[in-house]
Order: structure tokens, then sequence, then C-alpha cells
């Protein structure tokens, strides 16, 4: 087996030591991912069959990575193992066992805004005061509850439980839960903490199926260990519990998801689980740089909460790490941007080379603006992933009502968009009339007549119809063909033409890009079932920071710091280190907290192999004011031996009359205009599009006679471009511009409302 010589001496132990139950307890960087994947490798040339091997991974793409490099040492035959995560493997172990528990097999997975979505519909039903039990409180606290596997009758009746709602003057959340759960039930949906809640459920009082799947998962390996919630360890145990054949591996330094139930003891415990336990120890780093590795080594030494272990680096010593200082976020996003190009040119690399991590979400504005200002082609893990945009998600909502007409969520979401005379009051009408008469709202839809008054009938009776005539349709026709039909007929294709914004247009855009993707599904040679519910069921997990829909595309990434765990990039920065933002405020007031913070830190810094820049704000706008602030205690917790600081921040350049200049510098610098006159900057998916352009205070339309070429021009939604060509005659010249947010368009002159700017 010569690819084992890809390891060193432990990490090989710890692979071929297939039999029995193994832990690895390592630091970044260190090959706890590489022995996963080789240890299955391992198994499989040894001749276990692929499908008794179960590998639970943190994200679906590392699950698609480690499959990939497996295939290469095993062949096709790496396509048998099942390997996912928690969320995506037992989804589908319960779509085969869900009737045991009462669930229908095509049941419907809630994602988080339709979990909200539901609560709120709960809340304003009890009347209840929606400060005091706002829907993320409630949502967390029954997501909490649920990874503890405490069942709403349960939290109902636990008085500990019933004490401290009580005397947080919100004894109503046991009610809310119960009701939740219900209504779930009823819509034949579950959430995503369900997806483990119930697995857990079905192995507990099934033991005929918990026998079958300890029998068929004979080898369990669990990456990430240390982020396992106390649902998750248990359906773990369970399932290991004959065989014993489990390796997990993590890194108690990298435990950042406490905050969503994770437990940290799971890997303590373990040991006490296992008496027979091998444990491997890993201690060469070969991601980083050496400065990388020992300045991330004297962030976590500041943790008292933690496992002793040595990291060191063989690499090159490399590049001290570079702290940036900037005015404003604004600034430190310019910053960023241009040491992205400097660097590209510099060290010869691609834009995937390089990945900017923050704190929070909200923080990805200003790095967008710039990248977008210097034409870099970027993607968003999280926030707005593709298949969270609202276009998307309504006409999967249609997707979803052809499958499961009970889905209260995608109903409501669609019930009345494209608008169709469905106003609230209808609504409302249905769901009473649901509740009035025991039936399912969908029963009310499916014969109006029977239930509702003349006139709301009379308009809910056809889009019933249609819902049914969809579901005929995809009984017999591949996803593609049924996806197109119900993009059109349900008129979600025609509004979206209809908007002629730019907006408008993206929308228009991604859902072309939806269904090219379903198309490319309906053609796959490689599975047999091609149908619309299969496709569904394969997207129903992509979550925010999951989704990668062209991994090849050469794009810069850009994600919080809790989406970059196991990944790493060439190049990090690591924005926002601020007092109050990173470590976040809510993080001051405890030891606990602070200490999940600076692991949070020591995952930013660990993701980067060879260049690594810090940088933060001396002012930031924070809930509409702007506020002084302090670097973060973090720089201060390096070493400075492996520190480089870089004040230099440059001012603000006074304004010399051509204020493009800079902006036209690096725009030619990226795109090369004048030499390839046709640049597609507008990309597809992958690629956040432009916002719609603000125009400019008092923007008019100037006299375009004197337009020539090469001359800057601001277009009042396009934004700001350049003149490129001009052709035909007064009236009818045609100007070819290119904008910088949208490359390049023709427009007619003397319709266009251009203003010129120098
Ligand atoms: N023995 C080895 N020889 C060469 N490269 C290695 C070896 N072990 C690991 N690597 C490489 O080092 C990098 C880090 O490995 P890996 O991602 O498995 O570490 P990890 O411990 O899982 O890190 P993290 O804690 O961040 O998840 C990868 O690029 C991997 O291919
Ligand atoms: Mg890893």
């Amino acid at each position: 087996m010569d690819f084992l010589n890809g390891l060193n001496p432990s990490q090989r132990a710890a692979v071929e030591q297939a039999e029995g139950p193994v832990m690895i307890v390592a630091g970044a960087g260190s090959g706890k991912t590489r022995v996963i994947t080789y240890r299955v490798a391992y198994l499989i040339q040894k001749g276990v069959d692929p499908f008794n091997i179960l590998v639970l991974t943190f994200t679906n793409k590392a699950a698609k990575e480690m499959r990939e490099r497996i295939t290469r040492v095993v062949g096709g035959e790496a396509k048998n193992i099942w390997m996912g995560t928690f969320h995506s493997v037992f989804a589908k172990i319960l779509r085969v066992e869900a009737h045991l528990i009462g669930y229908p097999s095509n049941f419907t997975i809630y994602d988080t805004d339709d979990s909200k979505s539901l609560i709120r519909s709960i809340l304003k039903e009890m009347q209840l005061d929606d400060k005091l039990y706002n829907a993320n409180f409630v949502y967390n606290r029954i997501s909490a509850a649920k990874n503890n596997l405490i069942a709403a009758i349960e939290y109902q009746q636990n008085p500990q439980i019933q004490a401290e709602d009580q005397s947080a003057g919100r004894d109503k959340l046991g009610q809310i839960y119960m009701t939740y759960t219900q209504r779930c039930y009823k819509a034949g949906a579950m959430d995503f903490d369900d997806l483990l809640f119930k697995t857990n459920v079905l192995l507990k009082e099934h033991p005929e199926v918990l026998y079958k799947y300890q029998t068929k998962f004979r080898y369990l390996m669990v990456d990430e260990y240390q982020d396992t919630n106390f649902s998750q360890y248990l359906i773990v145990k369970r399932l290991a519990a004959i065989n014993e054949n489990i390796c997990v591996v993590g890194d108690d330094a990298q435990s950042i998801y406490a905050f969503r139930g994770a437990n940290i003891q799971n890997i303590l415990n373990f040991e006490k689980d296992y008496p027979d336990l091998h444990v491997f120890k890993l201690e060469q780093n070969y991601r980083s740089t050496q400065n990388i590795v020992n300045a991330a080594n004297s962030i976590i030494s500041n943790n008292k909460n933690q496992l002793k272990k040595n990291v060191f680096s063989d690499n090159e010593i490399g590049d001290k790490i570079k702290v940036v200082r900037a005015f404003s976020d604004n600034e430190e996003g310019k910053m960023v941007a241009e040491s992205i190009l400097q660097d590209r040119s510099l060290y010869s690399r691609n834009f995937k080379d390089f990945a900017i991590l923050y704190r929070t979400n909200a923080q990805s504005r200003a790095m967008e603006e710039a990248l977008r200002k210097l034409n870099i082609p970027y993607k968003i893990y999280g926030g707005t992933s593709f298949y969270q945009r609202k276009e998307i998600k309504d006409l999967i909502a249609y997707f979803r009502l052809t499958f499961n007409p009970n889905d209260e969520e995608a109903l409501k979401r669609v019930i009345n968009y494209p608008r169709r005379g469905i106003g609230d009051t209808s609504v409302d009408r249905i769901f009473i009339a649901a509740d009035q008469h025991q039936k399912s709202v969908w029963e009310i839809i499916s014969s109006p007549q029977d239930f509702l008054d003349g006139r709301t009938a009379s308009v809910v009776y056809p889009f019933g119809s249609m819902i049914q005539g969809f579901q005929v349709l995809a009984k017999n026709n591949n996803a593609y063909d049924t996806a197109m039909h119900i993009a059109q007929h349900s008129g979600i294709l025609k509004d979206l033409y209809e908007d002629k914004s730019v907006e408008g247009l993206n929308r228009y855009e991604n859902i072309q890009e939806l269904l090219n993707g379903i198309k490319e599904f309906s053609e796959r040679e490689d599975i047999e079932e091609k149908g619309l519910a299969v496709f569904m069921q394969d997207i129903a997990l992509l979550t925010n920071d999951d989704n990668d829909k062209n991994p090849n595309a050469d794009t810069v990434s850009l994600m919080t710091i809790h989406s970059s765990k196991g990944l790493e990039f060439s190049q990090v920065f690591i924005v926002g280190l601020e007092e109050n933002l990173f470590p976040s405020q809510l993080s001051l007031n405890s030891r606990t907290e602070l200490e999940e913070e600076r692991r949070l830190f020591y995952v930013a810094v660990t993701r980067a192999e060879k260049k690594l820049t810090l940088s933060y704000a001396t002012s930031r706008y924070r809930w509409g004011t702007l506020n002084n602030c302090e670097p973060s205690r973090f720089i201060d917790e390096i070493d400075p031996r492996y520190l480089a600081l870089d004040f230099q921040a440059p001012m603000p350049k006074p304004n010399n009359g051509d204020i493009f200049a800079k902006e036209r510098n690096s725009w030619s610098q990226t795109q090369d205009i004048f030499t390839k006159p046709k640049p597609k900057i507008a990309q597809k998916t992958t690629t956040i599009l432009p916002k719609a352009h603000q125009p400019s205070p008092g923007f008019t339309p100037s006299d375009t006679s004197t337009l020539q070429v090469g001359m800057e021009v601001e277009h009042e939604r396009f934004g700001f471009g350049k003149v490129i060509n001009l052709e035909g005659n007064k009236p009818d010249v045609k100007a070819t511009i290119f904008f910088k947010e949208l490359g390049q368009k023709q427009l007619l002159l003397k319709f266009a409302k251009l203003r010129i700017v120098n």
C-alpha cells in the first residue's frame, strides 16, 4: 500500500489501527482529516465493503473532497461509502425509516428561516409580546432543548426548566415548544435539529432498526469531534455499540460551537466510554509556516482550559504576521483588496488562494464593496448563499408544495406570490377553516368550495388545482421538465422577467441558473431516479456555508470564522480585530466565553498556509453610530517575535481633480479593457452581483452630444463607467459603455440617463 507513504509514522499508526476505538486529539493542520481519509482508503484496500463505512464530516464540502481523494486510491467503489454531515446522513436514513416514527418519507426539511417564520406565526396566534418572546430567542431555546434530547412534553414537565422560565417571565416557552412540535408534525416537516433528535428517537425506540445500522456501519469515523453536541454524541455511541470500531478526531483548542450545544466533554469522556481506547498524538503541522504555527501556539496558551499539546512546523519560517491599521471599515476593505491584487501578481497566486475571515456576517459588506471596486471576483460562504436567495427559495417552495402540499411554510411563502388575489385575510380564513373543521390546510385548499365563502373559494381554487397539476406532472417527468413547467406556470419566471431593474435581472438570472443546475442533474448518468423529488432531497440540506456550486471558479473566499473550520488557504486576512467586535462584546463577561472567542481566533489564524494579515479599524459604524475602536487584545497576545506591525496606513489622498485615477488604475490592471474589448464581468451565481447603483446626489442627465470615447460617465442605474465606443448617426448614436459593476452595455444615447463625469 504505497499510498501510506504520504503519512508520518504516528499518522500511519493511527491509520493502521483499523479495529477498536481510536481517538486523535491534535492541533490544527496536523493531518487529522488526512488520517481519516487515508484510513477509509486503507480499510477498503484491506477488503472492507465501502457500504459498511460511515464517515461524518463537518461540512458536505469536506465529505466531497474526502471522497474525491479516496477515489484516487481505491477507484469508483468510493461512491458507496456513507459520508456526509450528521444532518445529511441521518436525513437519508430517516427518509427510509420515517414511517416508523409517524412521518411520511417525503417529509420536508424546514430551514432556520422556515422555523423562525413558524415560531412567529405561533407567537402571533398566542398573542405574546414579541420582545419578550423574540423569535430568535425562542428558536435557540427550542434548538438547545432538542440538542439535549428534551422533547416538548419533558420540557413542560421538568420542574427545573419551568422554574427557570418562570423567573425570567417566560412561562409560555413550553407551550410554544409544544405547539411548534405539533405544527411541524402536521406539516410533515422536520427542522434541522429534528434530523438528529428523531434519529435518536428512532434508534432508541426501534431496536431492530438500531441493530440494522449497527451491523451495517461496521466502521465509524467522525471528524471535528470536538464540536459534536449531545444528540450527535449519542447517535454515534449507539451505532458503535456492537463493533466499537470507532475513530474520532478533533482538537479541543478548536471547539467553537458551545453556543450551539457542542460539548467538549464528548472528547474528554471518550476514554471513559471506551476503556480500551487507542490514543494517537500528532504534533507536526504540515499546513503553515513556522511563524504562523508559533503565533497560533502563543495565542492558545492564554487559555487555561485546554489539553496540553505540542505543535511545530518544519515548513519555511515564512513572513511575519502583518498587522494593519485602517481608519474605517471601508479603508480596511480597500487595503485588503489592494493587497490581494498586489500579492496575486507578486507571488503569481490565484484569487482562490485568498480568504477574508471575519467574526460577524455583517462585516462582509465593506469587504464586498472594496472587492467590487477593484473588480476582484469573490464568493461568500454563508449569509447570502445561492439557496438562501429569495427568488430561489420561492421557486423551491413551489417544488416543496408539489411533493408535500401540507408544508405550511412553503405554502405561506407562495400562496400569494406571484400575486393572485389571495391576500392575508383569505389566508387567515383558510387557516381558521382548517382549525374549525380539523382538516389540514391543504384539504381546505384542494376543495375550497366545501369550507370557504364563495369569493375566497373562487380565488383559492385555481391555486389548489395548479399545485395538483404539478403533482401529476412530477410523477411522469424528469426533474428539469417538471421544474421548468413549475417556473413557468407558477408565474415566477414572468414576474421576474417583467422586473427590468438590475436586481430583477439578477433574480431572473438566478432562476435560470437554478434551472441549469436541475438540467445538469436530469442528465447525470450515475443516477437512475432523476425526478425532481430526488433533486430536492439533494439540495434540502445545502446550508449556508456549504453550497459550492462551482468549486473551481477562481474567486476570493469570504466567510465567517465559524464557517472556515477545517479549510486552508495560502493567504488569509482576518479583519475587524477590535475590542467588542472580536472578542465580541457579548463574550467579555465570562472567562469561558472569552476562551471560546480565543479558540475562534486560533481557528482563524491556523487556516493560513503562507501568509497571514490581521487588520483593524480605528473607527467603525455600528448600529448607526460611529465608534472609536481599540485594537483587539488578541493582537497583543501574540508573541511579538512573530509580528510585523505595518502602520503606514495611507492617509486619504487630497482630491487632485482626477478622482477616478485610482479606480481606473486598478480597473485596467485587472481587466485590461483596451486590449480585450469584451470583458465579461457579470459573473454567474458564484459571484455576488452588484447592487443597483445609487445615483449621486442631485443626479441629472447632462448633454451627451459632446460625449467622446474614453470619457467617464455615470448612469442613473448602472453606475459609473467608461465610454469605449460610439457608433451610428444622430439622433440614433449608440454608445458602448463599460460599466465598472456590470461590464459592457450598449445604450441608445437619446434614451440613456447619463451624466458626463469628466
Ligand atoms: N504527512 C503529511 N505529509 C504531507 N502533507 C501532509 C501530511 N499530513 C498532513 N498534510 C497536509 O497538511 C494539511 C493539513 O492537514 P489536515 O487538513 O488533515 O489537518 P487537520 O489536523 O485536519 O487540520 P484542522 O485541525 O484545521 O482540521 C493538508 O494540506 C494535508 O494534506
Ligand atoms: Mg481537519
